[in-house]
């Protein structure tokens, strides 16, 4: 809602209070749109802008263009909104203001209030009418706290809107009907909240009923953030709760407060760059090479039927294409393709799901063990084990049985591409495709370039990705590419405080309250410790090839103490924790006897903030080499590949947006990255080429 609308708004609803005034023709009143969308709410660029010093100046505005609002439900005409097309914030709190809501029945339309994906709160009364309209509980729980994007049938189910109709003709001839059928009614012209004897929807705070069991909200919010400082549904719990006990314009003050609050604050800038910004410019192609037509894969060929292998046959099948699923006997092919067989049961006990479509997905995927099958296909993508040699014996086995031009991709998630693209003859042709594990619902994956991996292939294997309905990353080829080489860092420093004596659960806690999904020790059952010596054994065999001296790190001994215990992993059952039935049952019961916890405990916040920077100073190690070349790449790889905490903004955002005692943004960072370096050493030391940018006040490339 930029200044634009607010003064537009305002000269409306003044023109209209003067047209009602001297006019007793005036029945009622329409709110539409000329445009495609209805109102994508507020400026998101300028709340990108605000500092702390403009929060007086935000506040009056917020109050000014909900003061519009107020006017336009309180005219005294049945206002009517025909919501033509995308009502998102702002544009729904529009719709909340009018006394009733027509909807074209067009599921590409989104209805919703999806602020609090962004750091933000539905500031343009939006807490406070949805509260009103649905009582706190259902308000908060399916719609402010999740910021659930609605199609128009969803949204009338969740009582967001009053009426379908089928076509955008429809709509104003409808909203007019509405008035017309109304004018005896003097409750159409007010919203429920205004007429005599309106009642909350199960109740205010000071209902006995809802009083028992308010404070459990904050409390499950806690648990479902696990501790993670997230300040943007705290705000909304808060406003929606204070709001509902009092008048609605001292509630709609509160909420503007909050607001203001959230739209200064550092958090909602973070949440903003990530998730509208940069989703928003790689969804869109800003990754890809130009100039190169739009590639559209139609039989693939998935080399290996594992559980990778299996998931990426049942992901292309979803979207439509046709899969030839390969492994070495008929038998393990067809176990990959019970994978689907599984996965759309589920669906379809879910709801989310027909028989007829299973059968027509299943029926994509044709497991086999003869390399003649693969005929026509024009893209391979091999996700076989992770060993070189294999590898380059599957694609040869194919070559000359697919297309000539087939695109080659391989799913590894740390060997050399260029290696790899060694051992194929058309290496120009092949590209790493880093899928995440369970394939189904990870949405981001990583493609990897080889030296000679051309920009035609690039593009199409980002075509491939989008076809997938995943959300790519591209990068340069490196050891552990971006992705898994960033997150080696974390897990080790969680691992070396483990070491040095923190308590185990302060570890893990650690890593939750900065906003990552999982504590590292948990995920180091979950990544297998002996894979993690591979990984290590690999990196420093290479190390010294290329006649370098490789430096060892802490958190090795804790891995070998680890796999000398027998515990490796969640799959072998041991691990930091007992399992039982494959399930986690807290710590292993020598796990304090084995990594004594020190009497004087480590600095909690710098236990956190030594997680987020040591994988953001790597993240600036991969820019200096070239490996990551986009702010926006890393960001959303960082937080949808490897769970870099979303309230960060990503490992790149992290870097730009710092605000700490050592000072903001980029300088700020490596100041306090250099800190960190003195007390832990080396592995914290920023890069010359990220010292470099913050001297010259730069950023990293977009
Ligand atoms: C006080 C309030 O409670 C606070 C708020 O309202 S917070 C804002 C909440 N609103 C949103 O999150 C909606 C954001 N917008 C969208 O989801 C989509 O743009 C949409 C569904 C409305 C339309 O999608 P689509 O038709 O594909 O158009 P799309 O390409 O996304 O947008 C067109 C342009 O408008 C810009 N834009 C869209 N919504 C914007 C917004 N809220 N703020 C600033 N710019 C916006 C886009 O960045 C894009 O700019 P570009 O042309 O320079 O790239």
């Amino acid at each position: 809602m930029n200044d634009l609308y607010r003064r537009s708004m305002t000269a409306a609803v003044e023109r209209l209070g003067s047209e009602i005034a001297g006019d007793d023709d005036v029945t009622g009143v329409v709110v539409t749109s000329a445009k495609k969308t209805f109102f994508a709410g507020g400026d998101l660029k300028d709340m990108m802008k605000a500092t702390e010093d403009d929060a007086e100046q935000i506040f009056e505005q917020v109050e000014a263009t909900k003061a519009a609002l107020r006017a336009l439900e309180t005219c005294g005409k049945p206002v009517v909104a025909a919501i033509n097309g995308a009502a998102l914030g702002g544009g729904l709190e529009i719709a909340l203001a009018c006394h009733h809501r027509v909807v074209v029945d067009d599921d590409k339309v989104k209805l919703g209030l999806p602020e609090v994906t962004l750091g933000l709160l539905p500031g343009g009364g939006g807490v406070t009418r949805v509260t009103r309209m649905l009582g706190l509980q259902d308000a908060l729980m399916t719609v402010l706290l999740q910021g659930t994007q609605f199609k128009p049938s969803a949204a009338k189910d969740a009582g967001l809107v009053d009426e379908l109709v089928a076509s955008r003709d429809d709509l104003v001839a409808a909203a007019k009907a509405w008035i017309t059928e109304h004018a005896a009614d003097a409750d159409a012209a007010k919203q429920p909240w205004d007429r005599a004897g309106y009642k909350m929807p199960g109740g205010t705070p000071s209902n006995p009923k809802l009083a028992g069991f308010l404070p459990a909200f904050p409390a499950l919010l806690r648990t479902q953030l696990k501790g993670a400082d997230m300040p943007a549904p705290k705000a909304i719990l808060s406003a929606a709760v204070e709001g509902a006990q009092v008048d609605i314009d001292t509630a709609l003050r509160i909420e503007s407060r909050y607001l203001t609050k959230l739209i200064t604050g550092q958090n909602s800038k973070n949440m903003i760059q990530a998730f509208f910004f940069d989703l928003g410019a790689i969804n869109s192609g800003s990754l890809r090479p130009e100039g190169v037509p739009t590639y559209e894969p139609r039989k693939v060929a998935v080399l290996g039927a594992g559980m990778m292998g299996a998931g990426i046959a049942y992901s292309c099948a979803r979207s439509g294409m046709e899969v030839l699923l390969k492994d070495v006997s008929a038998e393990a092919a067809e176990k990959g393709k019970q994978y689907s067989v599984t996965l759309l049961d589920k669906a379809i006990s879910r709801g989310k799901m027909s028989e007829e479509k299973k059968a027509e997905i299943l029926a994509r995927i044709t497991p086999t063990a003869d390399p003649a099958d693969l005929a026509g296909v024009d893209t391979v993508i091999e996700a076989v084990f992770e060993d070189p040699s294999l590898k380059n014996q599957v694609f040869a086995e194919i070559k000359d049985v697919i297309n000539p031009d087939a695109l080659l991709c391989s799913n590894t998630s740390t060997l050399p591409i260029t290696e790899l693209a060694s051992g194929v003859d058309r290496p120009e042709d092949f590209v790493g495709l880093h899928f995440f594990s369970p394939v189904d619902k990870m949405p981001l994956v990583e493609i990897i370039r080889g030296e000679k991996t051309t920009d035609a292939t690039t593009a199409k294997a980002l075509d491939i990705v989008t076809a997938l309905k995943k959300t790519p990353i591209v990068v340069n080829d490196s050891r552990g590419f971006y992705t898994s080489r960033v997150i080696g860092t974390m897990v080790n420093e969680g691992l070396a405080m483990l070491g040095e004596g923190a308590h185990p659960q302060s570890v893990e806690r650690a890593a939750t309250q900065a906003g990552y999904p999982v504590g590292t020790l948990q995920l180091s059952d979950e990544l297998n410790m002996e894979l993690m010596v591979k990984i290590r054994n690999a990196t420093k065999a290479a190390v010294e090839r290329d006649g370098g001296t490789y430096s060892s790190h802490p958190a090795e001994k804790v891995i070998d103490t680890m796999i000398e215990k027998g515990r490796s992993s969640k799959l072998k059952g041991a691990g930091f924790y007992e399992y039982v039935d494959g399930k986690r049952a807290g710590f292993w019961k020598d796990l304090t006897a084995t990594f004594p916890t020190a009497e004087t405990q480590p600095d909690f916040e710098e236990m956190k903030e030594r997680l987020l920077f040591i994988e953001a100073v790597e993240t600036a190690r991969c820019f200096a080499e070239g490996v990551i070349e986009s702010a926006a790449a890393a960001n959303i790889g960082s937080i949808m590949g490897i769970g870099y905490p979303p309230l960060t903004g990503g490992a790149a955002q992290f870097i730009q947006g710092y605000v700490g005692a050592t000072g903001k943004g980029t300088a700020g960072f490596v100041a306090r990255a250099k800190e960190l370096a003195e007390t832990y050493g080396e592995r914290f030391e920023p890069p010359a080429y990220l010292v470099e940018l913050a001297e010259k006040g730069e950023r990293l490339p977009a």
